[in-house]
């Protein structure tokens, strides 16, 4: 694996680190900047990487440069390093949501190769799930550099249309947080039943986890797999039958549309 520098040591910065130190990767090869000094100490204490307060500094040696600040700050942030950029030549992999890989080669220079993706915070215990999208500057080595840096967080897709990635923002990017809506949901159904909250938590959680894994595991269409747990007549078809009522799937396809909607502004609002 290459040096890989990641520009912002946030949450997301956490989740890919973790992920590429849990497949082996030598923590000195990776390099952080990161502004904030507390948070700074604690990646060097938790992951022994080297860091940075200046990203120039930290692109200087790198082959690989993940962008992992906020979109609102990304085109301040890449003008700061287009000249370091322009000097080490690093592939540039992109995670901020929306911002697209147009003007991410404006603000560092157009011949800059860039693959945007969107990867999710299971990356963090290598459950994670990215897709990614390269540009025509990106050669067939730097598109596996980047799907092995990927893969180090879990499963990776790749995207023809770049516009998908807004699409694949709603349905894994920010997806963990709809799984962790629902189970918040049956836990308080379930104390508002009486159950304890502790109880309720344990138990919704690893059906979580349960039926995530055989969705995964199994091979089983999630159709195949749901139309197993239902009896004719039984508990789970009083519960679908609720929820269909209620429209779910109208729901759901609402809040993926908001999603990539978001993220398609993110990009018009930071151009
Ligand atoms: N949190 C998530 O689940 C996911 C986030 N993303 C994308 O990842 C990016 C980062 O998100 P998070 O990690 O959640 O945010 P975060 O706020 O946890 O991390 C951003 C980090 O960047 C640092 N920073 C600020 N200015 C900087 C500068 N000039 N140079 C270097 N670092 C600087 C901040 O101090 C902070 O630690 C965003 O663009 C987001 O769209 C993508 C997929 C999933
Ligand atoms: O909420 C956000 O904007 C980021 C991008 C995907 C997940 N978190």
């Amino acid at each position: 694996m290459q040096n890989i520098t990641f520009i912002g040591g946030g949450n997301m910065a956490r989740s890919l680190v973790g992920g590429l130190i849990g497949t082996g990767v030598e923590p000195k090869q990776i390099a952080i900047a990161e502004p904030r000094e507390e948070a700074r100490e604690e990646l060097e204490r938790d992951f022994g990487v080297r860091t940075f307060a200046d990203g120039k500094d930290a692109v200087a040696d790198a082959e690989i440069v993940v962008l992992a600040v906020k979109p609102q700050i990304l085109p301040g942030v890449c003008k700061e390093l287009a000249e370091a950029v322009a000097a080490a030549k690093p592939l540039i992999v992109s995670i901020a949501a929306g911002i697209r890989t147009d003007q991410l080669q404006r603000w560092l220079g157009e011949g800059t190769a860039v693959v945007r993706c969107m990867p999710n915070t299971p990356s963090l215990i290598g459950a994670g799930a990215t897709g990614l999208y390269a540009t025509e500057k990106v050669d067939a080595t730097q598109r596996e550099q980047a799907e092995t840096l990927l893969q180090t967080a879990g499963v990776t897709a790749w995207v023809e249309d770049e516009a998908q990635i807004d699409t694949v923002t709603g349905i894994a990017g920010s997806a963990p947080a709809y799984y962790f809506l629902l189970v918040e949901a049956l836990e308080d159904a379930a104390v508002a039943r009486g159950l304890p909250r502790e109880t309720a938590r344990k138990l919704a959680a690893q059906t979580c986890m349960g039926a995530g894994r055989m969705m995964v595991e199994s091979g089983e269409s999630p159709d195949a797999l749901r139309k197993r747990v239902t009896s004719p007549n039984g508990t789970t078809q009083a519960a679908l039958e609720s929820l269909n009522g209620d429209g779910i799937r109208q729901i759901v396809a609402r809040a993926v549309d908001a999603c990539a909607e978001r993220g398609a502004a993110l990009a018009r609002e930071n151009d």
